[in-house]
């Protein structure tokens, strides 16, 4: 009864506190809303005061955009320091009330750091950390941690763990942030001061994803000048973008660019290709074999022959490779360099065609005076050489003439033909040639696959983006700071795509290599990155599981020591059912797999189920799945996802199915949060003939 007291007591007091804060909250709204009918009413003068008042009014509308995204679960934790029983609130945004007192402290302050960071080891001042739990502006719970250790008094609430209540809920099929969970080992990463490329990687299942975001928004808080330039998300699939869409919204932060690679590129992808021909384009060689492609067209040696509408002028090979050399200098691309290219040609050419002028002008003279057998220039009272300035000739208005002249255009067309990412890029993969010269080996019935001309697939879309690069010059959108998620799965190819885009390099780069999927060559994070940055980028590791049960994840140990063999496994910080394997006939599958489902929804209703199955299986099972309320996921689209039941169908076959396939089994058993089942069609259709690795039991 005592204890249910205080606990009302506590959490009236926090309703005070909370109740104090959305006044102050309300109050920066209607004051910013205030502000904006000002500047809106206000006249303006001029296209300059106009764009003033504009931005003026987006900036306000912004701030008011973020102040309400922080009203849904405004405050969340609080930190008594042990010397003065001084408290802090923590939230989503700083607030200071009308006397200029802290009131609330935005998570990503350093004066917030001790709620994430204090430990009982070290507690850093901190007596007691707080949590709260809101409903909307309704404080519902709160919840103690005592550090320094001393006793808890009436007024310390201790209980569960709000981490483990946060990973029990049953999951929404959308990621939700996590500021107030943020545990030690990833706080520490999320406000590293570091600003240049940070691998964090780690099992599945270990907060890579919520590291990630977490520091995106801690970039665009604590690093104005990187904000600045912009922050982009990469992910591997629409898929997973949506599934972590909302998490940097509700942290307050509507700025930053979410994409996948068709996305970047603005290409679909439609046509599905062989694993080894998406591993041959994905090989940085083939970056190689597109540049010397470009370079043979450009011209080397050869002379230049410009006809105008009088004469004909053929510029010597080195005149045209000294052309050549100075319009690469700027690295513009082919088609720009080649716009340069034609000025110094026209350039090399009006001087030629000065020069024949003045020869001519003198020749006719000397011409005239023997003929006449009298001196020009005298009689004219000039001095010298006959100067085409008599003439009048406006050179300048010839060289305008002659860079538009469609004769002189064509002339340069064959030496320096201007030339389309597309074309380039199936030029390369249909040439025998060039393959050969900077890939070791390619078969016949390679070349053939990669010269397939039907639409483009997923790899081709980063050779599209080097021809671009090389065709057009490097993408004019760039960022400050780029967040790469399951950066496992990127080529070399894809590798270069993205740093195009972030020449600050100032990267955080999350991911699991034994997650990899078909598609890349690269196995370590040194052979990603060596290139861009040597060994300058910093890596941490993440060791605790919070997404799989301790049960699923010893179910996986023998296929990570497969896959990964010097990998540990991580640490669940909670328990659950075995993992169960179900015997099926092939034909009662569909209906078996309806049942199943039909049957976990009952007993736990509310939460999700998603169905993993190879590709095929996928989209045979995809409408037997809608119907019984679970989703279906192709096995190798899984990744990044989770669910609080996972079904795998046919393990064994999601194991065989294409090069990843040991791989795309791991990360379908560490999909589930809470139980995972798989149905395993055999001829007997018993049950126990197989293992959740897949393997024959
Ligand atoms: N500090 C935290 N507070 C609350 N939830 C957390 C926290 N850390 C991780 N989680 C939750 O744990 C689950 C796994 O996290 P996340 O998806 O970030 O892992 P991951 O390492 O990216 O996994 P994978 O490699 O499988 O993609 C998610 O539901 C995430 O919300």
């Amino acid at each position: 009864m005592g204890e249910q007291l205080d606990r009302a007591g506590q959490v009236d007091e926090e309703q005070r506190s909370v109740d104090a804060m959305h006044a102050l909250l309300e109050a920066e709204v209607s004051a910013r809303r205030t502000a904006q009918e000002r500047a809106i009413a206000a006249p303006v003068d001029g296209p300059a005061e106009r764009y003033a008042r504009d931005l003026e009014v987006a900036q306000l509308t912004e701030s008011i955009r973020q102040l309400q995204a922080a009203e849904h679960a405004l405050c969340f934790g609080r930190i008594d320091r042990a010397e003065d029983g001084e408290s802090l609130h923590i939230g989503r945004i700083g607030l200071r009330s009308e006397a200029g007192e802290p009131l609330l402290i935005d998570w990503r302050a350093e004066a917030a750091r001790p709620f994430y960071a204090a430990t009982m080891a070290a507690p850093m001042g901190v007596r007691r950390r707080r949590h709260l739990r809101l409903d909307g502006g309704r404080v519902i719970d709160v919840n103690d941690e005592i550090l320094d250790g001393t006793s808890p008094t009436a007024v310390d609430l201790v209980g569960d763990s709000p981490l483990v209540a946060a990973l029990s809920t049953a999951r929404t099929g959308r990621m939700h942030e996590a500021a107030a969970t943020l545990q030690a080992e990833q706080d520490e990463i999320v406000r590293s001061p570091h600003r240049g490329i940070m691998v964090v990687d780690g099992g599945p299942g270990t907060g890579k994803t919520i590291v990630a975001l977490h520091r995106a928004a801690y970039v665009l808080y604590a690093f104005p000048s990187i904000a600045e330039r912009g922050v982009l998300v990469f992910g591997p699939n629409r898929r997973f973008l949506t599934y972590i869409s909302e998490v940097l919204p509700s942290l307050g932060e509507n700025d930053v660019v979410l994409a996948t690679m068709p996305d970047l590129v603005d290409v679909e992808a439609t046509r599905a290709e062989p694993d080894h021909i998406a591993r041959i384009k994905g090989r940085s060689a083939l970056a190689d074999g597109l540049a010397r492609l470009v370079r043979s067209h450009q011209p080397h040696g050869v002379p230049l022959e410009l006809k105008t509408t009088h004469d004909t002028v053929t510029l010597a090979p080195e005149v045209v490779d000294a052309a050549r050399r100075q319009a690469l200098q700027g690295d513009v691309g082919h088609n720009r360099a080649r716009a340069l290219f034609t000025e110094y040609v026209v350039d090399d050419l009006v001087s030629e065609l000065e020069r024949r002028t003045t020869t001519e002008m003198s020749d006719f003279e000397e011409e005239l005076e023997a003929l006449l057998g009298i001196d020009l220039d005298r009689l004219a009272g000039v001095d010298g050489e006959a100067s085409q300035d008599e003439l009048d000739i406006d050179w300048d208005s010839i060289r305008e003439d002659l860079l538009e002249d469609p004769t002189i255009d064509r002339a340069i067309a064959r030496v320096w033909p201007r030339l389309s990412p597309e074309d380039l890029v199936r030029g390369l993969l249909s040439s025998r040639d060039v393959l050969a010269a900077v890939l070791p080996v390619v078969t016949a019935d390679d070349l053939a696959l990669l010269g397939a001309r039907d639409g483009w697939s997923s790899a081709d879309l980063a050779l599209l983006d080097e021809a671009r690069a090389l065709v057009d010059g490097a993408s004019e959108t760039s960022y400050g700071h780029i967040v790469v998620d399951e950066a496992q799965q990127l080529s070399e190819m894809e590798w270069r795509a993205l740093m195009r885009r972030c020449p600050s390099r100032s990267m955080t780069i999350v991911g699991d290599l034994a997650q990899a999927g078909p598609s890349t060559t690269l196995r370590s994070w040194d052979d990603a990155l060596s290139p861009y940055v040597e060994e300058r980028f910093v890596h941490h590791r993440l060791t605790v599981n919070y997404r799989t049960t301790t049960e699923i994840l010893l179910a996986t140990e023998p296929l990570l020591a497969e896959i990964a063999p010097d990998q540990q496994l991580s640490r669940s910080i909670r328990h659950g059912d075995q993992p169960r394997v179900l015997g099926v006939t092939d034909e009662a599958l569909p209906s078996t797999l309806g049942s199943l489902i039909a049957e976990v929804t009952q007993k736990h209703p509310g939460e999700l189920i998603g169905v993993i199955a190879a590709t095929d299986r996928s989209h045979a099972l995809e409408a037997e799945v809608a119907k019984a309320g679970g989703t279906i996921v192709a096995a190798p689209d899984a990744r990044g996802l989770e669910f609080d039941t996972v079904i795998i169908v046919d393990p064994a076959g999601v194991r065989a199915a294409g090069d990843a396939g040991p791989r795309d089994l791991y990360v379908a058993m560490t999909r589930a949060t809470k139980r995972l089942l798989s149905l395993q069609p055999s001829t007997t259709g018993r049950d126990g003939d197989a293992s959740p690795s897949g393997s024959a039991a």
